[in-house]
């Protein structure tokens, strides 16, 4: 997949932003500042955002492609450019156009991944030299879900997800229903219903099959689609949900078995097939460029 995002001959290059998938979700407790202490398993599929940058000697951050909803100085991509160059004393700029494939408010951390991608791919094509800490350290300001992209490794996270070991998991295939609507993750943690008590559960529970996500019946109850598509997924060993969605998921060992069910999925739940990965076909991109 990495082939495909190659260096281009007029000086910018394109670079990808893979989504990921939380395979639990496990809310421990709250922060004073309203934020929640979280247990959560990540892991990447080769679903990806594209973003094509170009440095600019000017030192404007121009954003070349509409993000629908967004405006540019809240565009995470825009966000993630000036504070490396606000972090660096940069005196660099960049056009930055973003290939959206994946849906927004799913779940399925687009938005985080386009900050963190930014993030990597200035940082090596205006030379800035931070380290992987450096960057992580940076990107979490943005959203909870940004460093796990930065650092680019399937892991166990904790805290609000920036605590973060890497794991070694089976690479499964998945079947994604993205249901045709968007979930404000702001919403779903400010709901009164929400479960934020959960025993803590360690990396052995979920390698035993412990694979809660406390958004779960807030979700399903507030958004009938997600409902709905987890329903269809009862009836293929059940579905997950991913992050607060709106996305969900069900795990195949093979990938024809996942195709046959994804022939069978409505298309109004935007059905997709991808593959797990441990390691982001970020990290995977960065090899061909070095
Ligand atoms: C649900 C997950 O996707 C799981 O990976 C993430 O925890 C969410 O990460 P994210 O989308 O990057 O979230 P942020 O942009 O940082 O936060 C959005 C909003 O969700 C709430 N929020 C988020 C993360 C968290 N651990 N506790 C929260 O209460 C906060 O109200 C925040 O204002
Ligand atoms: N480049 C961008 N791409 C997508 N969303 C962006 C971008 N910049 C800012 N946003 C904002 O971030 C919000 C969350 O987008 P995102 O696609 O990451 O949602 P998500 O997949 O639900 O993320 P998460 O799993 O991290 O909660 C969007 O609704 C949008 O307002």
């Amino acid at each position: 997949m990495s082939g495909s995002f190659t260096a281009e001959p007029s000086g910018a290059s394109t670079w990808p932003a893979p989504a990921k998938l939380n395979l639990m979700l496990r809310i421990v407790g709250r922060r004073p500042d309203g934020y929640h202490e979280l247990q959560t398993v990540f892991q990447f599929i080769d679903r990806c955002d594209r973003l094509r940058f170009e440095v600019r000697e000017d030192g404007l951050i121009n954003r070349l492609a509409e993000v629908p909803g967004v405006a540019p100085e809240d565009d995470l991509t825009v966000r993630a450019a000036l504070r490396l160059r606000e972090a660096t004393g940069c005196r660099l700029g960049a056009n930055i156009r973003c290939e959206k494939q994946l849906p927004m408010g799913g779940g399925l951390g687009g938005g985080s991944s386009d900050a963190a991608t930014t993030l990597v791919a200035l940082n090596r094509l205006w030379a800035t030299g931070l380290d992987e800490d450096a960057l992580a350290d940076l990107a979490l300001p943005l959203g909870a879900d940004v460093p796990v992209f930065v650092r680019g490794f399937a892991a166990w996270g904790e805290g609000v997800g920036e605590r973060l070991v890497p794991v070694a998991l089976p690479e499964p295939w998945y079947l994604v229903l993205s249901p045709p609507c968007s979930v404000s993750t702001r919403d779903v943690f400010m709901h009164p219903e929400l479960t934020r008590d959960s025993a803590p559960a360690t990396l052995a529970d979920f390698v035993a099959g412990d694979v809660v996500n406390d958004c779960l019946s807030v979700v399903r109850r507030e958004y009938a689609p997600v409902a709905a598509a987890l329903d269809w997924l009862s009836g293929w060993g059940g579905g997950r949900l991913t992050g607060t969605g709106a996305c969900v998921f069900a795990v195949f060992e093979d990938r024809a078995d996942a195709l046959r069910a994804l022939e069978q999925c409505p298309p109004e739940m935007r059905p997709f097939v991808a593959r797990g990965l441990n390691r982001s076909p970020l990290l995977a991109h960065m090899d061909t460029v070095s």
